[in-house]
């Protein structure tokens, strides 16, 4: 565990990166362009802060607790490697643990800052996380995965790679079978002006209707009620008979769109949950009224969790586009 004096020395650069002291005394990572800003906490490698031009555009919550081993509410936590409740503790660990930095980059050409957060297996994941093996015997999950945040002047790009690292002989023993998503949490003018674009037509679990699956039919998806869904295969196809609508969160309060592009091959699912208000009051660490403005647009794969053989690695992608006021 390094200090933050350790920290600074080996990450600091200039004005574009800074390792500061933030809440209850956690180490976080400034990242800064010309017109952009980004904050990151060691801590489950969160992202609490995403700016272009002054303008936040992630929602955190005023009762966050800041603890070890727990999860921060709001910004962007990683889940991985399961969604939602399972055989581990639900929305799995990587939110919850501290990632060591690997690299820092800065490009001057492009303006672009990048930071990239490497998690190994370790003593925790060891003793909760096992393999599924066809041999009878359970092992550990050997794992090395990549988490590179890269903010660029009016956008950002998250990147998340894990190569299964384990030396099995057989192909068939100690596959690493995992789920993922950015679950990130937006900053809204408020619940009732905003509306989500790219979901018509697609099919969603709807977690408030006994998981039924239920055919999206509306062009605008609006929250007026609890709301817990994972939409399947957003990728799109000729089938659906329309111009291709990319996905996309319109603000009609704030006059702001933002655009969330991803890789459909690597993560076909989209989350889309709003506590609303009986669940707000429920929960510990979230205001009784927060669930007005915030939404959680969530990119990952959940429906069908990816599964690496021995060697085998998993790359994928995903932008966070803001539009600028003007364009609404
Ligand atoms: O409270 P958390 O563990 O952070 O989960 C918050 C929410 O995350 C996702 O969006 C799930 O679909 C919801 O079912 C869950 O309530």
């Amino acid at each position: 565990m390094y200090t933050l004096e350790q920290l600074q020395s080996l990450w600091n650069k200039g004005k574009y990166i800074q390792v500061l002291k933030g809440n209850n005394d956690l180490s976080k990572l400034v990242l800064k362009t010309s017109t952009s800003s980004c904050e990151i906490y060691i801590h489950g490698a969160h992202i609490t802060s995403f700016k272009t031009n002054s303008v936040e555009h992630l929602f955190m919550s005023e009762k966050s607790g800041f603890q070890d081993m727990k999860a921060i509410r709001g910004g962007v936590p990683l889940i991985w490697p399961q969604f939602g409740n399972g055989k581990i503790q639900t929305h799995g660990f990587a939110r919850n643990c501290d990632w060591e930095i690997h690299k820092a980059l800065v490009d001057e050409k492009t303006q672009s800052v990048q930071i990239e957060f490497l998690l190994r297996n370790n003593e925790y994941s060891e003793k909760v996380w096992n393999c599924n093996i066809t041999s009878g015997k359970e092992t550990i999950n050997n794992f090395h995965t990549i988490y590179r945040v890269t903010l660029h002047p009016d956008f950002l790009d998250l990147e998340f790679d894990v190569k299964n690292t384990s030396t099995s002989p057989s192909s068939n023993d100690n596959i690493l079978e995992f789920q993922l998503a950015f679950h990130t949490y937006y900053q809204i003018s408020n619940i009732e002006n905003v509306y989500v674009l790219g979901l018509d037509g697609r099919e969603y679990i709807d977690k408030m209707n006994g998981h039924k699956i239920t055919k999206e039919v509306n062009d605008k998806v609006q929250i007026s009620n609890e709301t817990d869904r994972v939409y399947l295969n957003v990728v799109p196809t000729q089938s659906i008979g329309k111009n291709y609508q990319p996905l996309q969160l319109i603000d009609n309060g704030s006059k702001t769109s933002i655009t969330l592009t991803y890789d459909y091959q690597s993560m076909p699912d989209v989350v889309v949950w709003n506590p609303w208000i009986e669940k707000s009051k429920k929960m510990e660490d979230f205001g009784d009224n927060e669930y007005q403005n915030m939404i959680c647009i969530e990119i990952g794969t959940i429906n069908t969790p990816v599964k690496l053989s021995p060697n085998q690695s998993f790359q994928t992608k995903h932008s966070i586009l803001p539009s600028n006021k003007s364009s609404l």
